[in-house]
């Protein structure tokens, strides 16, 4: 028997599999292929998810494991923020460590186990990086930019200012206000640059985010291989980072920035150094269920004999949410 588990992030929901517990590992085509069956909302496995996150053995100096992102449809990315949470919980858990480094696609992050939000509600801070801007980190053509930092882009919107940041994972953001946060203005861009187009033509995240107050944000985003997703970690640090750019008097990168999305609450902490830009994403790492399949059904791609195990923190975390 191998153990899943139903983990989220600000009710960012994915399935965690750990490669280190088959006794042969599964082949990531065959991942990618359970993912778009087992995350489909309806006929999916517990109500789907955004994903699957696939731990594996690292052998780079001080990571405890490797993540790998693989989104709803399938597709890989370099970096999941409310993902990478649940993963260095598991980890931490799992080696008895609280400050460790985790290896992804494009670099080896610090994390580290905070102080719980609240009661039954674990948290973790996740480093965001690498940080780039020109168009090749995500890749944008025919936009007339090498960059884009709060530029008008008439191809995409006639009214939105845009910024792009790939964290590594691609980006675009908008400030808004709440007439386009309840319209159908984020669906369509966000449908439009994720299908065939000649803009983002491996497909980009999108973030609708309203400025509430200084250091304080609400942000909605349409994910890249998912859709409308509850919230989006490398989302929400890109965010921060834009607010910081494109709003320093609203913005102290003194202080944690608290970033409200459809899914609770994270905190955010963006600074520069040495001209270097810095993320860290801090929120929830909230597993729901831990589940109990035989190898052969994982591989086989039938959950219907799989153990379910509630572990009941999803009430401790729906509390937090309450008092925000
Ligand atoms: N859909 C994203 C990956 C998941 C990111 C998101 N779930 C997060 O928490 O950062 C992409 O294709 O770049």
């Amino acid at each position: 028997m191998v153990q899943l588990l139903k983990v989220h992030g600000s009710e960012n929901h994915f399935f965690i599999l750990d490669q280190t517990l088959l006794n042969s590992p599964m082949p990531l085509p065959n991942i990618q292929q359970l993912a778009r069956k087992i995350t489909n909302e309806q006929s999916g496995f517990l109500h789907g998810a955004d994903g699957i996150l696939v731990v594996d053995k690292s052998n780079h100096k001080d990571c405890l494991g490797k993540m790998i992102v693989v989104n709803a449809d399938g597709s890989i990315a370099s970096m999941c923020g409310n993902g990478l949470r649940t993963v260095s919980r598991y980890l931490s858990e799992k080696y008895n460590k609280n400050n460790f480094k985790v290896e992804t696609l494009n670099a080896d992050l610090e994390v580290g186990k905070k102080d719980d939000l609240s009661e039954k509600v674990p948290a973790f801070s996740v480093e965001i990086s690498p940080i780039r801007f020109e168009d090749d980190a995500f890749p944008f053509k025919n936009l007339k930019h090498d960059e884009i930092i709060n530029q008008k882009l008439p191809e995409l919107s006639n009214h939105l200012l845009f910024t792009a940041i790939a964290v590594p994972n691609p980006h675009l953001i908008s400030f808004v206000e709440d007439e386009d946060l309840n319209n159908d203005t984020l669906k369509e861009l966000g449908t439009k640059l994720n299908a065939k187009n000649p803009y983002f033509p491996d497909g980009v995240n999108i973030n609708f985010a309203k400025i509430i107050d200084k250091n304080a944000l609400f942000v909605k985003t349409f994910e890249r291989g998912v859709g409308f997703t509850n919230a989006c970690g490398t989302g929400m640090s890109s965010t921060s980072l834009a607010f910081l750019i494109n709003h320093p008097d609203l913005c102290d990168e003194n202080n944690d920035i608290t970033v409200y999305n459809p899914g609770g609450m994270v905190k955010t902490n963006v600074k520069k150094v040495n001209d270097n830009y810095q993320i860290n994403l801090i929120g929830n790492a909230t597993i729901t269920h831990k589940i109990e399949i035989s190898e052969q059904d994982l591989i086989n791609e039938n959950f219907e004999n799989a153990q379910i195990n509630a572990t009941g923190e999803e009430k401790y975390y729906q509390a937090f949410v309450n008092n925000l």
